[in-house]
């Protein structure tokens, strides 16, 4: 791109990227030096992460799994994934969740990732827009897919996971935020963020008028 038509742009006030240049690439990511015009018009870079695995058939590089166990004379179970996970360097606690293969849609990638890390075999309920995951590091982004599995189903009734190193943990709905603190008490583990804003948003939905702060004495 030429300075006049960089001198362009930088005349509209709207932000927008001008420039993506890579600084360094591995097998799964690369670090690129992204130029933009700032709402103010002015020139700046930002230092960008972005996974090499993209595909231009997929909406978004992952899928993460709302999988809810539904079984007879038992309080709904939400299935969740415990695992070492290296960048932070200890086990986090996830939903189960996994790259989009080319030509494959969210749900398609959620029933089978959701098969591979815990065993279950699930139905598609709802698939969210797509969504950031850390937008001031990384472009990558994700669907939020929902899932129930019928676990009166003889195919769900001792599920074999395919993956050696995923732990699959079952939290009921009724109680996840007091599960998941009562986990980060008593173990060293990391709470991916997706998760517990979940079990926050879970306990402002059920908490009875007279617990609000606001309507304390
Ligand atoms: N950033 C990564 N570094 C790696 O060294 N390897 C990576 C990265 N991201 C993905 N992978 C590898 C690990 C798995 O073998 C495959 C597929 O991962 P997937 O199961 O789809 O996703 P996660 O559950 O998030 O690991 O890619």
């Amino acid at each position: 791109m030429s300075n006049e038509e960089v001198t362009d742009i930088a005349k509209c006030t709207q932000p927008a990227v001008i420039k993506e240049e890579v600084i360094t690439e591995g097998k799964w990511v690369k670090l690129e030096q992204t130029t933009y015009l700032d709402p103010s018009g002015k020139t700046r870079t930002w230092e960008t992460v972005k996974r090499t695995t993209k595909s231009q058939t997929c909406s978004a590089d992952g899928v993460g799994i709302f999988a809810t166990l539904k079984r007879t004379l038992h309080f709904d179970c939400l299935v969740m994934v415990k695992q070492f996970r290296p960048p932070i360097g200890c086990y986090c606690l996830e939903f189960p969740a996994g790259l989009i293969d080319p030509n494959e849609t969210a749900g398609e990638a959620a029933l089978r990732e959701l098969l591979e890390e815990t065993g279950y075999k699930g139905e598609v309920i709802g698939v969210s827009p797509v969504i950031c995951l850390d937008p001031g590091l990384t472009n990558c982004t994700t669907h939020i897919v929902t899932v129930n599995i019928n676990g009166d189903d003889p195919e769900n009734i001792k599920p074999k996971q395919q993956l050696e190193f995923v732990e699959v943990i079952l939290i009921p709905v009724n109680e996840f935020h007091k599960k998941i603190d009562e986990m980060v008490k008593n173990e060293h583990i990391v709470v991916d963020s997706k998760v517990y804003i979940y079990a926050m948003g879970m306990t402002c939905a059920t908490a009875k008028p007279n617990e609000l702060p606001v309507l304390k004495a």
